[in-house]
Protein backbone atom coordinates (compact mmCIF):
# COMPACT_ATOMS: atom_id res chain seq x y z
CA UNK A 1 0.00 0.00 0.00
CA UNK A 2 1.18 3.32 -1.00
CA UNK A 3 1.39 6.54 1.87
CA UNK A 4 -0.93 9.20 1.65
CA UNK A 5 1.87 11.27 0.22
CA UNK A 6 2.81 9.23 -2.60
CA UNK A 7 -1.57 8.70 -3.05
CA UNK A 8 -1.16 12.91 -3.35
CA UNK A 9 1.31 13.62 -6.10
CA UNK A 10 -0.02 10.20 -8.16
CA UNK A 11 -3.14 12.48 -8.40
CA UNK A 12 -1.94 15.26 -8.63
CA UNK A 13 0.26 14.04 -11.63
CA UNK A 14 -3.86 13.16 -13.14
CA UNK A 15 -5.15 16.54 -13.79
CA UNK A 16 -3.93 19.30 -15.49
CA UNK A 17 -5.21 23.38 -15.35
CA UNK A 18 -9.03 23.45 -16.64
CA UNK A 19 -9.81 25.98 -19.97
CA UNK A 20 -10.51 29.37 -19.20
CA UNK A 21 -13.78 31.19 -20.56
CA UNK A 22 -14.76 35.33 -19.82
CA UNK A 23 -17.55 35.86 -17.63
CA UNK A 24 -19.38 38.59 -16.57
CA UNK A 25 -18.28 40.51 -13.55
CA UNK A 26 -21.78 39.47 -11.87
CA UNK A 27 -20.90 35.91 -12.19
CA UNK A 28 -17.14 36.39 -11.21
CA UNK A 29 -17.28 35.66 -7.64
CA UNK A 30 -15.69 32.41 -6.60
CA UNK A 31 -13.90 32.02 -9.90
CA UNK A 32 -10.29 32.24 -10.24
CA UNK A 33 -8.96 34.63 -12.75
CA UNK A 34 -6.92 32.94 -15.20
CA UNK A 35 -4.31 35.65 -15.66
CA UNK A 36 -3.30 39.31 -13.93
CA UNK A 37 -5.49 42.28 -15.14
CA UNK A 38 -4.81 45.96 -15.15
CA UNK A 39 -6.59 48.85 -14.12
CA UNK A 40 -8.56 50.66 -16.80
CA UNK A 41 -8.21 54.14 -15.32
CA UNK A 42 -6.87 56.10 -12.59
CA UNK A 43 -8.86 55.73 -9.31
CA UNK A 44 -10.77 57.65 -8.39
CA UNK A 45 -9.88 59.35 -12.65
CA UNK A 46 -9.62 63.30 -11.52
CA UNK A 47 -8.73 64.82 -8.08
CA UNK A 48 -12.10 64.87 -5.94
CA UNK A 49 -13.40 66.78 -2.71
CA UNK A 50 -13.63 64.18 0.17
CA UNK A 51 -16.81 66.58 1.68
CA UNK A 52 -19.08 69.38 1.27
CA UNK A 53 -17.78 72.88 1.28
CA UNK A 54 -15.72 75.49 -0.85
CA UNK A 55 -13.19 75.06 -3.10
CA UNK A 56 -10.13 77.64 -2.39
CA UNK A 57 -7.00 78.46 -4.52
CA UNK A 58 -5.12 79.12 -1.38
CA UNK A 59 -3.40 77.02 1.33
CA UNK A 60 -3.99 79.84 3.96
CA UNK A 61 -7.31 80.19 5.41
CA UNK A 62 -7.72 81.95 8.76
CA UNK A 63 -10.69 83.36 10.66
CA UNK A 64 -12.90 86.40 8.89
CA UNK A 65 -10.76 85.37 5.52
CA UNK A 66 -13.51 86.42 2.38
CA UNK A 67 -13.27 84.51 -0.87
CA UNK A 68 -15.79 85.43 -3.57
CA UNK A 69 -18.02 82.24 -4.71
CA UNK A 70 -17.47 81.35 -8.44
CA UNK A 71 -19.40 78.87 -9.18
CA UNK A 72 -20.50 75.12 -8.31
CA UNK A 73 -19.34 71.89 -8.56
CA UNK A 74 -21.24 68.74 -7.08
CA UNK A 75 -20.48 64.91 -8.38
CA UNK A 76 -20.37 64.32 -11.77
CA UNK A 77 -21.22 68.14 -12.71
CA UNK A 78 -17.75 69.91 -12.81
CA UNK A 79 -17.48 73.10 -12.38
CA UNK A 80 -15.90 74.47 -15.98
CA UNK A 81 -13.94 77.22 -14.79
CA UNK A 82 -10.46 77.92 -12.58
CA UNK A 83 -10.40 78.93 -8.74
CA UNK A 84 -8.02 82.12 -8.81
CA UNK A 85 -6.47 83.12 -4.41
CA UNK A 86 -9.50 85.16 -3.60
CA UNK A 87 -12.46 83.16 -4.80
CA UNK A 88 -14.12 79.98 -3.99
CA UNK A 89 -16.55 77.37 -6.01
CA UNK A 90 -19.58 75.45 -3.97
CA UNK A 91 -18.03 71.78 -3.84
CA UNK A 92 -19.66 68.37 -2.81
CA UNK A 93 -18.18 65.14 -1.63
CA UNK A 94 -17.23 62.84 -4.79
CA UNK A 95 -17.01 66.13 -6.80
CA UNK A 96 -14.28 67.45 -9.14
CA UNK A 97 -12.06 69.84 -7.52
CA UNK A 98 -11.83 72.86 -10.14
CA UNK A 99 -7.97 73.84 -11.11
CA UNK A 100 -6.52 75.64 -8.84
CA UNK A 101 -7.75 74.46 -6.24
CA UNK A 102 -5.45 74.30 -3.18
CA UNK A 103 -7.84 73.11 -0.20
CA UNK A 104 -11.63 72.44 0.65
CA UNK A 105 -13.12 74.22 3.75
CA UNK A 106 -16.08 72.21 4.70
CA UNK A 107 -19.17 74.08 5.08
CA UNK A 108 -19.15 74.19 8.89
CA UNK A 109 -16.10 75.89 9.14
CA UNK A 110 -17.10 78.97 7.06
CA UNK A 111 -20.90 81.52 6.57
CA UNK A 112 -21.93 82.23 3.53
CA UNK A 113 -23.37 85.41 2.85
CA UNK A 114 -24.77 85.62 -0.69
CA UNK A 115 -21.81 84.83 -3.06
CA UNK A 116 -19.18 85.60 -0.35
CA UNK A 117 -18.01 82.96 2.41
CA UNK A 118 -16.03 83.83 5.33
CA UNK A 119 -13.75 81.73 7.55
CA UNK A 120 -15.66 81.72 11.01
CA UNK A 121 -13.53 78.52 12.34
CA UNK A 122 -10.15 77.56 12.27
CA UNK A 123 -10.16 75.09 9.57
CA UNK A 124 -8.42 72.09 10.81
CA UNK A 125 -5.12 70.75 8.84
CA UNK A 126 -6.73 68.45 6.27
CA UNK A 127 -6.93 69.76 2.84
CA UNK A 128 -10.27 67.21 2.12
CA UNK A 129 -9.12 66.63 -1.69
CA UNK A 130 -8.69 63.16 -2.75
CA UNK A 131 -5.51 63.28 -5.59
CA UNK A 132 -6.19 61.45 -8.73
CA UNK A 133 -4.80 57.87 -8.88
CA UNK A 134 -4.46 58.04 -4.80
CA UNK A 135 -6.62 54.76 -4.59
CA UNK A 136 -4.55 52.80 -7.74
CA UNK A 137 -3.03 54.10 -10.94
CA UNK A 138 -4.01 53.31 -14.65
CA UNK A 139 -1.99 50.25 -15.17
CA UNK A 140 -2.21 48.54 -11.76
CA UNK A 141 -1.28 45.07 -12.28
CA UNK A 142 -4.58 42.66 -10.00
CA UNK A 143 -3.90 38.92 -9.68
CA UNK A 144 -5.48 37.84 -6.04
CA UNK A 145 -4.26 34.37 -7.00
CA UNK A 146 -7.26 32.82 -5.13
CA UNK A 147 -11.22 32.59 -6.15
CA UNK A 148 -12.55 35.95 -5.94
CA UNK A 149 -14.71 37.57 -3.34
CA UNK A 150 -16.93 40.36 -2.49
CA UNK A 151 -14.06 42.74 -2.10
CA UNK A 152 -12.10 41.37 -4.81
CA UNK A 153 -15.60 41.75 -7.68
CA UNK A 154 -15.69 45.73 -5.48
CA UNK A 155 -11.81 46.38 -6.44
CA UNK A 156 -12.34 44.83 -10.23
CA UNK A 157 -15.16 46.54 -11.39
CA UNK A 158 -13.56 49.88 -9.83
CA UNK A 159 -10.79 49.09 -11.93
CA UNK A 160 -12.85 49.04 -15.39
CA UNK A 161 -13.92 45.52 -15.66
CA UNK A 162 -17.17 44.08 -17.14
CA UNK A 163 -15.79 41.00 -18.22
CA UNK A 164 -12.91 38.92 -16.88
CA UNK A 165 -10.60 35.69 -17.83
CA UNK A 166 -11.64 32.90 -15.52
CA UNK A 167 -10.57 29.45 -15.42
CA UNK A 168 -13.44 27.57 -16.24
CA UNK A 169 -15.02 25.33 -13.42
CA UNK A 170 -13.73 21.59 -13.12
CA UNK A 171 -16.79 19.69 -14.31
CA UNK A 172 -17.04 16.69 -11.74
CA UNK A 173 -19.27 13.53 -12.34
CA UNK A 174 -20.11 11.60 -9.47
CA UNK A 175 -21.43 7.90 -9.59
CA UNK A 176 -22.86 6.40 -6.55
CA UNK A 177 -23.07 3.00 -6.66
CA UNK A 178 -25.04 0.35 -4.64
CA UNK A 179 -27.96 -1.90 -4.46
CA UNK A 180 -28.66 -1.30 -1.35
CA UNK A 181 -28.61 3.15 -1.71
CA UNK A 182 -31.71 4.87 -2.66
CA UNK A 183 -32.53 8.65 -2.84
CA UNK A 184 -33.26 10.80 -0.11
CA UNK A 185 -36.84 11.12 0.70
CA UNK A 186 -37.23 7.74 -1.18
CA UNK A 187 -38.48 5.13 1.28
CA UNK A 188 -36.56 2.12 2.23
CA UNK A 189 -37.11 -1.18 1.56
CA UNK A 190 -35.17 -4.40 3.93
CA UNK A 191 -31.44 -3.90 3.71
CA UNK A 192 -31.59 -0.51 1.78
CA UNK A 193 -30.17 2.65 3.21
CA UNK A 194 -30.32 6.58 1.86
CA UNK A 195 -27.00 7.64 -0.40
CA UNK A 196 -25.43 10.59 1.02
CA UNK A 197 -22.00 11.20 0.56
CA UNK A 198 -22.48 12.16 -3.36
CA UNK A 199 -25.09 14.87 -1.73
CA UNK A 200 -22.10 15.48 0.37
CA UNK A 201 -19.01 15.29 -1.87
CA UNK A 202 -21.12 17.53 -4.78
CA UNK A 203 -21.50 20.30 -2.15
CA UNK A 204 -17.78 20.38 -1.17
CA UNK A 205 -16.99 20.61 -5.08
CA UNK A 206 -18.88 23.08 -5.87
CA UNK A 207 -18.15 25.03 -2.91
CA UNK A 208 -14.63 24.30 -4.46
CA UNK A 209 -15.30 25.86 -7.66
CA UNK A 210 -16.36 22.54 -9.67
CA UNK A 211 -19.52 22.51 -11.59
CA UNK A 212 -20.69 18.77 -9.83
CA UNK A 213 -23.56 16.34 -11.32
CA UNK A 214 -24.49 13.60 -9.76
CA UNK A 215 -25.65 10.66 -12.32
CA UNK A 216 -27.94 8.23 -11.32
CA UNK A 217 -27.32 5.45 -8.71
CA UNK A 218 -25.59 2.58 -10.24
CA UNK A 219 -26.40 -0.59 -9.38
CA UNK A 220 -23.85 -3.64 -8.09
CA UNK A 221 -23.33 -5.04 -11.63
CA UNK A 222 -20.59 -4.32 -14.62
CA UNK A 223 -23.37 -3.19 -16.88
CA UNK A 224 -25.46 -1.13 -14.78
CA UNK A 225 -21.52 0.55 -13.91
CA UNK A 226 -20.34 -0.06 -17.36
CA UNK A 227 -23.89 2.60 -18.66
CA UNK A 228 -22.97 4.43 -15.91
CA UNK A 229 -19.73 5.42 -16.91
CA UNK A 230 -20.31 6.13 -20.54
CA UNK A 231 -22.94 8.78 -18.83
CA UNK A 232 -19.70 10.49 -17.36
CA UNK A 233 -18.08 11.35 -20.92
CA UNK A 234 -16.82 14.60 -20.86
CA UNK A 235 -16.38 15.19 -17.35
CA UNK A 236 -12.84 16.42 -16.47
CA UNK A 237 -12.55 14.01 -13.27
CA UNK A 238 -15.27 11.25 -12.05
CA UNK A 239 -15.67 10.93 -8.92
CA UNK A 240 -17.15 6.82 -7.81
CA UNK A 241 -18.35 5.76 -4.57
CA UNK A 242 -18.55 2.65 -3.17
CA UNK A 243 -17.77 -0.64 -4.46
CA UNK A 244 -14.10 -0.13 -4.00
CA UNK A 245 -12.78 -2.68 -1.80
CA UNK A 246 -12.46 -6.57 -2.06
CA UNK A 247 -16.01 -8.19 -1.52
CA UNK A 248 -17.82 -10.01 -4.52
CA UNK A 249 -19.70 -7.18 -4.75
CA UNK A 250 -17.07 -4.43 -5.14
CA UNK A 251 -17.00 -4.09 -8.70
CA UNK A 252 -15.41 -0.46 -9.42
CA UNK A 253 -11.55 -1.42 -10.05
CA UNK A 254 -13.14 -4.34 -12.34
CA UNK A 255 -15.75 -2.28 -14.50
CA UNK A 256 -13.39 0.78 -14.81
CA UNK A 257 -10.51 -1.64 -16.34
CA UNK A 258 -12.92 -2.69 -18.49
CA UNK A 259 -13.86 1.09 -19.47
CA UNK A 260 -10.19 1.49 -20.28
CA UNK A 261 -9.08 2.63 -17.04
CA UNK A 262 -5.22 3.23 -16.54
CA UNK A 263 -4.49 2.43 -13.13
CA UNK A 264 -2.71 4.70 -10.94
CA UNK A 265 -2.72 2.93 -7.61
CA UNK A 266 -5.41 1.09 -5.30
CA UNK A 267 -5.16 1.04 -1.85
CA UNK A 268 -3.47 3.80 0.06
CA UNK A 269 -2.10 3.70 3.67
CA UNK A 270 -4.82 5.93 5.41
CA UNK A 271 -7.67 5.51 7.80
CA UNK A 272 -10.45 6.34 6.82
CA UNK A 273 -9.88 5.78 3.18
CA UNK A 274 -7.71 2.58 2.48
CA UNK A 275 -9.64 0.90 -0.62
CA UNK A 276 -9.31 4.06 -2.63
CA UNK A 277 -8.24 3.73 -6.50
CA UNK A 278 -7.54 6.23 -9.37
CA UNK A 279 -6.15 6.42 -12.93
CA UNK A 280 -7.10 8.06 -15.92
CA UNK A 281 -10.17 6.90 -17.68
CA UNK A 282 -10.26 8.51 -21.29
CA UNK A 283 -9.89 12.55 -21.06
CA UNK A 284 -10.83 12.44 -17.66
CA UNK A 285 -8.92 11.89 -14.05
CA UNK A 286 -10.46 8.81 -12.50
CA UNK A 287 -11.00 8.36 -8.34
CA UNK A 288 -12.81 5.62 -7.07
CA UNK A 289 -13.57 6.87 -3.38
CA UNK A 290 -15.10 4.14 -0.40
CA UNK A 291 -18.44 3.82 0.29
CA UNK A 292 -18.32 4.61 3.80
CA UNK A 293 -19.67 7.99 4.31
CA UNK A 294 -16.98 9.24 6.50
CA UNK A 295 -14.11 7.73 4.41
CA UNK A 296 -15.69 8.93 1.24
CA UNK A 297 -16.00 12.91 2.60
CA UNK A 298 -12.53 12.68 3.94
CA UNK A 299 -11.21 11.38 1.25
CA UNK A 300 -12.96 14.43 -0.98
CA UNK A 301 -11.36 16.60 1.81
CA UNK A 302 -7.58 14.97 1.57
CA UNK A 303 -7.25 14.08 -2.47
CA UNK A 304 -10.08 15.58 -4.14
CA UNK A 305 -9.97 19.01 -3.57
CA UNK A 306 -6.24 18.93 -3.77
CA UNK A 307 -6.79 18.20 -7.25
CA UNK A 308 -9.62 20.50 -8.17
CA UNK A 309 -7.44 23.15 -6.44
CA UNK A 310 -4.76 22.12 -8.92
CA UNK A 311 -6.84 22.03 -11.91
CA UNK A 312 -7.62 25.73 -11.02
CA UNK A 313 -3.90 26.44 -11.13
CA UNK A 314 -4.26 27.23 -6.86
CA UNK A 315 -1.82 26.01 -4.72
CA UNK A 316 -3.37 22.54 -4.18
CA UNK A 317 -1.70 21.51 -0.42
CA UNK A 318 -4.06 20.35 2.01
CA UNK A 319 -3.85 23.66 5.03
CA UNK A 320 -2.98 21.92 8.00
CA UNK A 321 -2.18 23.62 11.85
CA UNK A 322 -0.20 23.09 14.88
CA UNK A 323 -2.75 22.40 17.68
CA UNK A 324 -2.36 20.94 21.43
CA UNK A 325 -4.23 18.39 22.44
CA UNK A 326 -6.94 18.46 25.02
CA UNK A 327 -6.62 14.78 25.80
CA UNK A 328 -3.94 11.84 25.70
CA UNK A 329 -4.30 9.50 22.56
CA UNK A 330 -3.14 5.84 22.09
CA UNK A 331 -0.35 5.14 19.85
CA UNK A 332 -1.63 4.68 16.01
CA UNK A 333 -1.49 2.16 13.77
CA UNK A 334 0.02 1.00 10.73
CA UNK A 335 -2.61 3.41 8.44
CA UNK A 336 -1.68 7.62 8.70
CA UNK A 337 -4.96 7.97 11.21
CA UNK A 338 -7.69 11.02 9.94
CA UNK A 339 -9.52 11.22 13.28
CA UNK A 340 -12.52 14.05 13.62
CA UNK A 341 -11.91 16.18 16.10
CA UNK A 342 -13.48 19.61 17.84
CA UNK A 343 -11.35 22.27 18.63
CA UNK A 344 -12.53 24.33 21.91
CA UNK A 345 -10.29 27.02 23.27
CA UNK A 346 -7.75 26.02 20.91
CA UNK A 347 -7.33 22.99 22.17
CA UNK A 348 -8.19 19.70 19.83
CA UNK A 349 -10.46 16.89 20.89
CA UNK A 350 -10.63 14.03 18.98
CA UNK A 351 -13.85 11.99 19.11
CA UNK A 352 -14.16 8.52 20.95
CA UNK A 353 -15.71 6.82 17.80
CA UNK A 354 -14.21 7.10 14.71
CA UNK A 355 -15.88 4.51 12.78
CA UNK A 356 -16.03 5.42 9.20
CA UNK A 357 -20.15 5.08 8.85
CA UNK A 358 -20.82 7.93 11.25
CA UNK A 359 -21.71 10.88 9.84
CA UNK A 360 -23.09 12.50 12.96
CA UNK A 361 -19.62 12.67 14.44
CA UNK A 362 -17.80 13.90 10.78
CA UNK A 363 -21.04 16.51 11.01
CA UNK A 364 -19.91 17.66 14.49
CA UNK A 365 -16.41 17.71 13.50
CA UNK A 366 -14.30 20.55 13.00
CA UNK A 367 -10.77 19.29 12.07
CA UNK A 368 -9.09 16.10 10.96
CA UNK A 369 -6.35 15.27 13.17
CA UNK A 370 -3.33 13.58 11.44
CA UNK A 371 -1.59 10.50 13.36
CA UNK A 372 0.92 9.69 11.17
CA UNK A 373 1.43 5.66 10.60
CA UNK A 374 2.87 4.41 13.91
CA UNK A 375 2.46 7.09 15.29
CA UNK A 376 3.62 7.12 19.63
CA UNK A 377 1.02 7.68 21.90
CA UNK A 378 0.65 11.67 22.92
CA UNK A 379 -0.21 13.19 26.40
CA UNK A 380 -2.41 16.38 26.76
CA UNK A 381 -0.98 19.47 25.78
CA UNK A 382 1.06 17.44 23.42
CA UNK A 383 0.68 19.13 19.92
CA UNK A 384 -0.52 17.56 16.68
CA UNK A 385 -1.19 18.50 13.29
CA UNK A 386 -4.74 19.32 12.00
CA UNK A 387 -6.35 20.03 8.42
CA UNK A 388 -9.97 22.41 9.23
CA UNK A 389 -12.46 20.86 7.88
CA UNK A 390 -14.45 22.82 5.30
CA UNK A 391 -17.89 23.83 5.95
N1 LIG B 1 -12.36 -7.93 3.87
C1 LIG B 1 -12.23 -6.61 3.79
N2 LIG B 1 -13.34 -5.87 3.90
C2 LIG B 1 -13.26 -4.55 3.85
C3 LIG B 1 -12.01 -3.92 3.71
C4 LIG B 1 -10.87 -4.73 3.59
O1 LIG B 1 -9.73 -4.23 3.44
N3 LIG B 1 -11.03 -6.07 3.63
N4 LIG B 1 -11.95 -2.56 3.74
C5 LIG B 1 -12.98 -1.89 4.48
C6 LIG B 1 -12.87 -0.49 4.33
S1 LIG B 1 -11.56 0.25 5.10
C7 LIG B 1 -13.81 0.25 3.71
S2 LIG B 1 -13.66 1.94 3.66
C8 LIG B 1 -14.97 -0.34 3.08
C9 LIG B 1 -15.26 0.38 1.74
O2 LIG B 1 -15.68 -0.49 0.85
P1 LIG B 1 -16.35 -0.09 -0.54
O3 LIG B 1 -15.69 1.08 -1.15
O4 LIG B 1 -16.36 -1.32 -1.34
O5 LIG B 1 -17.78 0.42 -0.14
P2 LIG B 1 -19.15 -0.38 -0.08
O6 LIG B 1 -18.91 -1.74 0.38
O7 LIG B 1 -19.82 -0.20 -1.38
O8 LIG B 1 -19.88 0.48 1.01
C10 LIG B 1 -19.41 0.58 2.31
C11 LIG B 1 -20.54 1.12 3.19
O9 LIG B 1 -20.90 2.42 2.75
C12 LIG B 1 -22.25 2.47 2.38
N5 LIG B 1 -22.39 3.37 1.22
C13 LIG B 1 -21.92 3.13 0.00
N6 LIG B 1 -22.22 4.16 -0.81
C14 LIG B 1 -22.90 5.04 -0.08
C15 LIG B 1 -23.49 6.30 -0.35
N7 LIG B 1 -23.43 6.86 -1.56
N8 LIG B 1 -24.10 6.95 0.66
C16 LIG B 1 -24.16 6.38 1.90
N9 LIG B 1 -23.61 5.20 2.22
C17 LIG B 1 -23.01 4.54 1.23
C18 LIG B 1 -22.61 1.06 2.04
O10 LIG B 1 -23.97 0.81 2.15
C19 LIG B 1 -21.78 0.29 3.07
O11 LIG B 1 -22.45 0.30 4.30
O12 LIG B 1 -14.80 -1.72 2.91
C20 LIG B 1 -14.37 -2.39 4.13
N10 LIG B 1 -14.40 -3.78 3.93
O1 LIG C 1 -10.55 2.84 5.01
MO1 LIG C 1 -12.15 2.47 5.60
O2 LIG C 1 -12.45 3.97 4.86
O3 LIG C 1 -11.40 2.76 7.24
O4 LIG C 1 -13.59 2.53 6.60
Amino acid sequence: MISVEEATDRLLALVGPVEIEDVSLRAAAGRILAHPVTARHDQPPFAASSMDGYAIGTEAANIGDAFRVIGESAAGHPFKGKITARSAVRIFTGAMVPPGTVRVLIQEDVARVGDRIVVAAEPGGSVNVRAAGGDFRAGMEFDPKRSLGSRDVAMLAAMGHDMLPVRSRPNVAILMTGDELRPPGEPLGPGEITASNGYGLAAMFDAAGAETHLLPIARDTSESLRMALELATGADLIVTIGGASVGDHDLIAGAASHAGLDLAFHKVAMRPGKPLLAGRLHDAAFVGLPGNPVSAMVCGVIFILPMLRAMLTLPPQVPTRRVPLATSLASNGPRQHYMRGRMTHGLCTPFEKQDSSLLHILQEADVLAIRPPNDSPHRKGDEIEVVPLPR
